[in-house]
């Protein structure tokens, strides 16, 4: 078997990494062959863990290390030297160090289980996820599915006939009010503030913006400062504010190039394994005062149920709420399917009399919510919070950065905001979303700086997967696909997939959320482009997969979407946004910027980040 790849055998783990012009890692200056212990000859792209020596093609053999190399011992050196192993990377002709090791890359993190990063050399569009989605078990199976389809359902209510374009949902325009209410008291006075002639940076305001919101929303509290008129509700709320934010402060941004080592390792490797620290995750956490954090949130959950039990009518709006509700009427259905089922086993008249008893013991058992309801109502908060604040306060502020270099996208987006009402401030329900320029920016945005490095990962139930070259992968393979690297294929993108043009959308609005896509019909257009070995005609809307895709894919897509559109479009409004330094990436529409991705490091848990915070300089609109 020959070329790029990787495969897992029994207890074995083989890695072959293939350079550009198709050598097998002979890449001179031997960095990454003393990685692996003088492997023989600067050949270095076998790895056997038990130090066998494997032929990996018909006429090629590599000699394994002498030691066995283990995860930790790459993690190790990648952390002592990022910058030796970002060098290798480029000598490789590699964009990304996780490039030089995926190609596919496969990690064995036990006798059974690997983890597989598909990369910029595997086309890992929709065809590939689905595939995958199809033979998949996730994790946690039918209780996974279940919560996904409530999210689902309450992030994407029916379109109503009147409004072509919008959902009109009160929970969805709750959140928008939130933003709206956040950006009135407290962004655009900050940056009015701003002095025009020093930089601000964006980073750290759409943080506290995104978790701040995200902490009320999800809680059910409310948008307005001004309605918490006592003390102790001022006081309440901004200690639950407070804690929220705790809890999402992060521990550390390593630089892109090794970001993928915390993905992949983290669930099975200990901190103190490859990070050196003085101690474990917990320890972590308690030198963050999360610990103190977490029991603020908490005992907020305790008065939720409390509230709830005490007066179920007058209970919590936001998602809380609004999950409440959601759980009670899957209760009353399963109630109800329940007595149809029994009254169809018994003769009429008895189930007649039956079914009436059973729908007032069922009346009384929906307004039970069990413990187990409570705690999967909280989980959910956790997990819709994490979810949605991280890549929105990733993905706003780098929109405004990438278009502080770009006066003239700057410009040609106000025209097209200065076409709508101008008392009118742009909201989910009220606004047709049509503003072209500004949403082919957020898509390009997207693509070149994917808010989440990698997808969540799914194991596939089969051995059936096969990756380019005949690899093949066993069942229980975990497979995460690096967003990053995907969105830049040249095959999928064309040969300006490292630029930043965020023309190569236009004709594909409005955004078709990836579960909206028809399976079948992605299927058969990337099925029919690969059959026909033409790759380049897999539309671009079927690589373009930054919510990811299949049964893990996004459930708020749309919703993420309107909410950049909002905040951005706002800003812009009121505010010029120019490059802070004069080192000048400008003209050429950010390219430079994206290029090489120095800039921007991954956040612990995979969130992309500027390394600066997102410096820009901002003038107030006259
Ligand atoms: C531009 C902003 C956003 C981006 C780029 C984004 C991207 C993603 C990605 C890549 C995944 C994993 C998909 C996969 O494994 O295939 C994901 C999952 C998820 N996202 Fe988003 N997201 C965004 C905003 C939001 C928002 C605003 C919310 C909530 C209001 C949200 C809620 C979730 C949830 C709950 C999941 C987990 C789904 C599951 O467990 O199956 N996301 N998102």
């Amino acid at each position: 078997m020959g070329g790029t790849g990787a495969y897992l055998n029994g207890q074995q783990l083989v890695v072959v990494v293939q350079d550009k012009r198709g050598q097998h890692g002979n890449h001179g200056g031997g960095g990454w062959a003393n990685l692996v212990e003088e492997s023989g000859g600067g050949t270095v792209c076998v790895v056997q863990a038990d130090g066998v020596t494997r032929t990996v093609s018909d006429s090629e053999t590599a000699t394994a290390p002498r030691a066995p190399v283990t995860l930790a011992a790459f993690t190790r050196r990648a952390l002592s030297s990022p910058a030796a192993l970002l060098h290798e990377a480029r000598a490789l002709g590699a964009f990304h160090v996780k490039w030089l090791l995926g190609g596919p890359l496969v990690v064995v993190t036990s006798p059974k289980v690997a983890t597989v990063v598909l990369s910029k050399h595997f086309q890992a569009d929709r065809f590939a996820l689905n595939f995958d989605a199809k033979s998949i078990l996730v994790h946690n199976g039918p209780q996974h599915k279940s919560d996904k389809q409530i999210l689902l359902k309450l992030f994407n209510p029916p379109l109503s006939s009147s409004v072509s374009a919008n959902r009109p949902s009160p929970l969805l325009d709750n959140l928008v009010d939130h933003i709206q209410s956040r950006l009135n008291s407290e962004v655009f006075p900050e940056l009015s503030a701003a002095s025009a002639s020093s930089s601000i940076d964006l980073a750290p305001i759409f943080e506290e913006l995104f978790v701040d919101v995200f902490a009320l929303w999800s809680l059910g509290l409310d948008p307005k400062i001004s309605t918490f008129n006592d003390d102790e509700g001022i006081k309440r709320r901004e200690k639950i504010v407070d804690a929220k934010r705790c809890l999402a402060n992060l521990t550390f941004i390593v630089p892109t190039g090794i970001a993928w080592y915390f993905d992949c390792l983290r669930t099975f490797v200990p901190f103190t394994e490859y990070l050196m620290l003085p101690g474990h995750h917990d320890y972590l956490i308690r030198r963050n005062g999360k610990a103190r954090a977490r029991i603020i949130i908490d005992a907020e959950y305790i008065e939720i149920v409390k509230e709830y039990k005490e007066n179920n009518e007058k209970r919590r709006g936001g998602l809380v709420g609004a999950l409440i509700d959601e759980t009670l009427a899957r209760q009353a259905q399963e109630q109800s399917e329940k007595s149809k089922e029994a009254a169809k086993d018994e003769p009429s008249e008895q189930s007649n009399s039956k079914a009436a008893v059973d729908e007032d013991n069922s009346a009384v058992a929906v307004l039970e919510i069990q413990v187990k309801d409570w705690e999967n109502i909280f989980g959910l908060l956790e997990d819709v919070q994490i979810a949605g604040q991280m890549p929105l306060y990733s993905v706003v502020p780098h929109t405004l950065y990438l278009l502080s270099h770009n006066p003239a996208a700057q410009n040609q987006i106000l025209s097209d905001l200065s076409k709508l009402s101008s008392t009118r401030s742009i909201s989910r329900s009220s606004q047709p979303p049509i503003l072209p320029s500004l949403e082919t920016y957020i898509l390009e945005t997207l693509r070149t700086c994917p808010p989440l490095a990698t997808t969540y990962s799914r194991m596939s139930a089969t051995n059936r997967f096969k990756l380019p070259d005949g690899w093949n992968l066993p069942s229980k393979t975990h497979i995460t696909v690096d967003l990053l690297s995907t969105m830049r294929n040249v095959d999928s993108f064309g040969s300006d997939a490292d630029q930043f043009a965020p023309a190569r959308f236009n004709g594909l609005l409005p955004y078709l959320p990836t579960y909206e896509v028809p399976t079948t019909e992605s299927n058969a257009a990337v099925k029919a482009a690969l059959k026909a070995d033409d790759v380049a005609a897999v539309p671009l809307r079927t690589a373009f997969v930054p919510f990811g895709n299949g049964i893990y894919a996004c459930p708020a897509q749309r919703l993420a979407l309107d909410i950049v559109k909002i905040v951005v479009g706002e800003i812009l409004r009121r505010f010029e946004v120019l490059p802070a330094s004069t080192n000048n990436k400008a003209g050429n529409g950010c390219s430079d910027i994206i290029a090489g991705m120095d800039e921007f490091g991954y956040e612990h848990g995979g969130v992309l980040r500027h390394l600066e915070g997102c410096p820009v300089v901002v003038k107030k609109r006259k």
